[in-house]
């Protein structure tokens, strides 16, 4: 371990984050009452532009009216290379109420966007005597933001949650899809014959986990379009997962589910890392840093690896 201890990320369950737009009230309240942990009710590129001056003013009806109970509530705000952002800054601090718990920054580029929303946000709070700062969720959707992700996961203390956008990025690194996330037909290798189908989304995942847990953020998977295709969810949220994302946005109620059965740590799985942290409380008694678990090696890293899936399953489940 390096001099630096790796800060933990915020100990809040962040399984799915279910989007809806702003420009559509009808459907707040069926947000509200869902199953996911977080609320993300956009402002951004599911409202057209007509739409958003009153889009902006559902959002903040409902902050304000609107039972959210224990849900984390999120906002997307409109893009910093838009004539929107700012206005959705200052009335969501200026009249939203502490109620709203998050800003969600999309396609941030580097470091300084970040910047500027917080000095922005700060001087708001101030003036309002704000008692909880709001908290910030960026997306990484862009070439230059998965050029400078290390930057922006370190860019303010506002910072808890980095999602990967699939949908812009594709378009910002000019790949071949219109598809938002999962398999892409074209993305496999040959051999004597046969395709061997690849992730060109892993890469980026990694980057983005790598630089959540240098930081102490939550990376999260963005989109998954085809919300007909729930075998194709769980395969891209398995992976998700297992490369140490927490969670995973739904664009469609039906995906929340899906969501939370993925990012919840099975009976199972937690049911073997309290017994590998038994095996290796049995080792320490003994003088030994490794033992035999069901005839595989564990050691010291492995408490390490079981107590991060206990920590999981402990969150969720308070
Ligand atoms: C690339 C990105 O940026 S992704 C993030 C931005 N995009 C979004 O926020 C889009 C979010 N999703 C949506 O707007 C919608 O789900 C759509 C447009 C995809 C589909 O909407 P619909 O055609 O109404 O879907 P559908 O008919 O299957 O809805 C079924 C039920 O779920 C409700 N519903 C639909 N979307 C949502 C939602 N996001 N949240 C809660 N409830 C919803 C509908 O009102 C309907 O309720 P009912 O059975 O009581 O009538
Ligand atoms: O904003 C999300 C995306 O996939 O683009
Ligand atoms: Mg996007």
């Amino acid at each position: 371990m390096s001099f630096r201890i790796q800060p933990t990320a915020p100990a809040r369950p962040n399984r799915c984050q279910l989007f809806g737009p702003g420009s559509r009230p009808a459907i707040f309240e069926k947000m509200a009452t869902s199953a996911a942990d977080v609320i993300n009710i956009d402002l951004e590129d599911s409202v057209a532009p007509s739409d958003k001056d009153s889009a902006r003013a559902n959002v903040i009806k409902a902050i304000n009216e609107m039972d959210w109970g224990n849900k984390y509530l999120s906002v997307r705000i409109n893009g910093l290379d838009t004539p929107w952002w700012y206005r959705d800054v200052v009335d969501l601090l200026e009249q939203g109420g502490e109620r709203l718990n998050q800003i969600m920054i999309p396609k941030v580029g580097c470091a300084e966007d970040v910047y500027a929303v917080d000095a922005l946000v700060t001087a708001i709070e101030r003036a309002k005597g704000r008692k909880t700062p709001i908290t910030f969720e960026v997306i990484i959707e862009s070439a230059a933001g998965i050029a400078h992700v290390e930057a922006i996961a370190a860019s303010s203390p506002r910072l808890q949650a980095m999602s990967l956008g699939a949908a812009d990025f594709a378009a910002s690194m000019g790949m071949q899809t219109t598809g938002i996330g999962g398999t892409q037909a074209n993305y496999y290798m040959l051999h004597e014959g046969a395709k061997y189908w690849s992730d060109p989304w892993h890469w980026a995942q990694t980057a983005i986990v790598a630089a959540c847990r240098t930081h102490g953020i939550l990376p999260v998977d963005g989109p998954f379009g085809d919300f007909s295709d729930d075998e194709g969810f769980r395969a891209q949220a398995r992976r998700s997962a297992t490369l140490g994302m927490v969670g995973k946005w739904a664009i469609h109620p039906k995906q929340v589910a899906l969501s939370n059965e993925i990012f919840t740590p099975s009976e199972e799985a937690v049911t073997e890392a309290r017994e590998i942290l038994a095996a290796m409380e049995e080792a320490k008694a003994r003088g030994e840093g490794a033992t035999v678990y069901k005839g595989r090696l564990v050691d010291i890293a492995s408490i390490k690896q079981a107590e991060v899936i206990v920590r999981q399953s402990e969150m969720i489940a308070r």
